[in-house]
């Protein structure tokens, strides 16, 4: 194929995929759809001449109208998108000395609502950009951050995004397992399709505005302090007067990315004040003084080549989706979870599939559901659970709504197996120096099936091994042994019980139990009178650890500590306690003026909560000292001297953490 047949390719693929995504099916995820824009923008830029007419890369969006056509005022526009810092370093050398505002790009859908002389009259989509569609009594009805009324003269249009927030999306899902959404973002523009807001009531959105236009001009230039002058929720925005300290906010906005209760997909530079942003005018289709900086994605469509089922460490048989690879979310991800077999026909997930894999933070990427079921061929298989265990092979029983499959043969190797390695694991007792396929062949050998075997294994014995040496086998043998410190926390995390979460264990400890055999000897009835702990819990902890008595036994056997450690308490504050009363945030690295000696932010913490403060992780307005170690960034700075908070440099509070005997 030649460049001019490829261009041609394209731009046709390109209006395709558009058409499938703006009419509420798209067929790809957004990162794959964007990187045929970009394959298409980079060869024109090569071949200006074998530029397509219409050019699909300077129209915007697509003419979607279900409910009524209404022509916009100004055109709504895309954004210029980047995805390099010197992009963010030529943005503000284009605009002198203006303040920007560097905010969140929401993954929702953009609207234009318009006011008239104070009153709330229309709510208009994106549409192709000129026009859009009218959905107002969809707004009205199911979008918070909407006010009905402004105290504003005249016409004024306040444009935002409409996202369902992340914590209706998954409160949805719970609610309606059988007809789940895909995304959020879909989820957003679904509600807005809908004919009768009656239908999708429980599918509330949320509005965050991002732009202002007032006629006559009669509020703030600033845009954010305009938006909410006039009672909207803005977009969070922070002001930045050069391109490193955007930077620095850009590079914050990615850190949280997973903390918010909405999603994005990068952040937008905009000049902060409305006229300057007016005058810088537009490109063909997007504006002058704006700029988006893209994200990796978190999303990924790719081929679902093969289910298998695994058995897991309570014995639950979960399917695993392997994928043809995938780069999504920062890494290649070739495997990824189903959930159970509700989930996989409720989305209607068959082998061979394109589907949409999801992958946030450190989450296990998660097959979100098909995309593109209108393509299959017919060659696409159908999942079928297993009858049998596919370790053990002893039959399988199904618990729950959700129909999970369980073995409950305990002594199923791959059960087994699971256990210790989940034993190992640093969550537990941190027996960092055998990994799982090394617990794997002494379960094999048989030198492992419960943990206290742990306790048992030699240097000697594990020099029988092939590919052991000294040096190896001492690191084993020193791993298992510091992994006796492990305590009634973190054993009652590696013992892996049913319904008891890391939180149940952290709990346990606070709520003042002193050892596992404690905890067991309370019973249901004093297990239940801890806060939060509900009588399934509490049931299961006592059914398990009256099984698990005798490995308790050898564990204390074995001079592992199952007694609650200290740095699982409430911290004990100090006499004196300096910091009483504080809320501090700590930044920065933090070393020990003693010793010179790099201290991690927790341990840092623990020391100032000691001392009597309350640790908060951002600067807000109740913060009372800002904590500074060394290389600290300046937004953290310039954001606590604008709310007034004193920022005290680390010296200060080792001073007084040394004084009142708490490092
Ligand atoms: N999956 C598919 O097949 C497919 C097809 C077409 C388009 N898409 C997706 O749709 C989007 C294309 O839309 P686009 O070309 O307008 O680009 P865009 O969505 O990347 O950028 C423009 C939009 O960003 C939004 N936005 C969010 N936060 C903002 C903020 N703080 N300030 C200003 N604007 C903000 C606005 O709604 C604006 O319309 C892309 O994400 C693309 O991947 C996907
Ligand atoms: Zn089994």
């Amino acid at each position: 194929m030649n460049v001019e047949e490829r261009i041609q390719e394209l731009a046709g693929r390109i209006v395709e995929l558009r058409d499938a995504y703006y009419q509420g099916s798209p067929v790809v995820a957004d990162a794959d759809y964007d990187a045929i824009e970009d394959e298409l923008r980079s060869l024109i830029a090569a071949n200006p001449e074998l530029t397509p007419e219409p050019n699909p890369l300077d129209q915007v969006g697509a003419p979607t109208v279900l409910h009524a056509p209404i022509r916009h005022s100004r055109p709504m526009l895309s954004l210029e998108k980047s995805t390099k810092p010197e992009q963010v370093e030529a943005f503000f050398s284009r605009f002198p000395g203006q303040p920007v505002v560097v905010m969140p790009k929401l993954d929702g859908l953009s609207l234009a609502l318009v006011y008239e002389d104070g009153r709330f009259a229309r709510a208009i989509t994106r549409g192709d950009g000129t026009t859009g569609d009218d959905v107002t009594p969809l707004v009205r009805a199911l979008t918070d951050g909407v006010p009905h009324q402004i105290d504003a003269p005249g016409r004024v249009e306040v444009r935002g995004e409409a996202v369902m927030l992340r914590s209706t999306f998954v409160a949805y899902n719970a609610a309606h397992p059988d007809k789940p959404l895909i995304n959020p973002r879909n989820a957003a523009a679904g509600t807005l399709r809908a004919k009768d807001p009656a239908t999708v009531s429980e599918r509330r959105l949320q509005f965050l505005a991002f732009d202002l236009q007032t006629d006559p001009d009669s509020t703030e230039a600033d845009l954010e302090r305009g938006l909410k002058t006039l009672g909207f929720t803005a977009a969070d925005m922070k002001h930045c007067s050069d391109a490193a300290s955007a930077q620095e906010v850009i590079t914050g906005i990615e850190q949280q990315r997973n903390e918010l209760d909405y999603d994005l997909d990068g952040a937008v530079l905009r000049l902060a004040d409305r006229d300057a942003y007016a005058a810088a005018g537009t490109r063909s289709n997007s504006p002058r003084g704006a700029l988006a900086f893209k994200f990796a994605a978190e999303e990924k469509t790719t081929i679902l080549l093969e289910v298998r089922w695994d058995v897991g460490k309570t014995g639950k048989i979960a399917p695993v989706a392997w994928l043809e690879p995938v780069f999504v979310g920062g890494t290649t991800v070739t495997r990824a979870t189903l959930a159970n077999q509700e989930v996989i026909k409720a989305r209607g997930i068959k082998i061979g599939d394109t589907v949409l894999v999801r992958r946030a933070g450190d989450v296990i990427p998660f097959v979100a559901g098909v995309l593109d079921a209108s393509r299959r061929t017919g060659a696409e298989q159908d999942i079928v659970p297993p009858t049998h265990c596919p370790s053990c092979e002893e039959p399988l029983t199904e618990q729950g709504n959700s129909r999970e499959l369980f073995c409950t043969y305990t002594g199923c190797p791959a059960q087994t197996v699971r256990r210790l390695i989940h034993w190992a694991s640093r969550a537990a007792a941190d027996i960092d120096a055998i990994g799982g396929v090394w617990i794997e062949r002494l379960a094999e050998s048989g030198d492992l099936e419960n943990p206290s075997d742990f306790y048992s294994l030699t240097k000697e014995r594990l020099l029988e091994f092939d590919r052991v040496g000294e040096v190896s086998a001492t690191r084993m043998i020193d791993s298992i042994e510091t992994s006796k410190q492990v305590g009634l926390r973190r054993a009652l995390i590696g013992l892996a019980i049913p319904m008891a979460s890391e939180g149940t264990a952290a709990r346990l400890c606070r709520a003042g139990f002193p050892s596992l055999e404690a905890v067991m000897e309370a019973g249901e009835e004093g297990l239940v009178a801890v806060d939060d702990i509900g009588a399934k819990v509490a049931s299961s902890l006592i059914e398990h650890l009256n099984r698990l008595q005798p490995e308790l036994d050898r564990l204390r056997a074995a001079g592992v500590s199952l007694d609650v450690r200290d740095e699982d308490l409430p911290p004990v504050v100090a006499a004196g306690a300096p910091l009483a009363g504080k809320t501090v945030v700590v930044t920065g690295s933090i070393s020990d003026p003693r010793t010179g000696e790099k201290v991690g932010r927790p341990a840092f913490q623990r020391l100032c909560e000691r001392a009597g403060a309350t640790i908060a992780s951002s600067v807000s307005a109740s913060t009372d000292y800002l904590i500074t170690g060394a290389d600290v960034g300046a937004a953290k700075i310039t954001k606590a001297e604008k709310l007034e908070v004193e920022v005290v440099d680390q010296s200060e509070i080792w001073k007084q953490l040394l004084d009142a005997g708490v490092a």
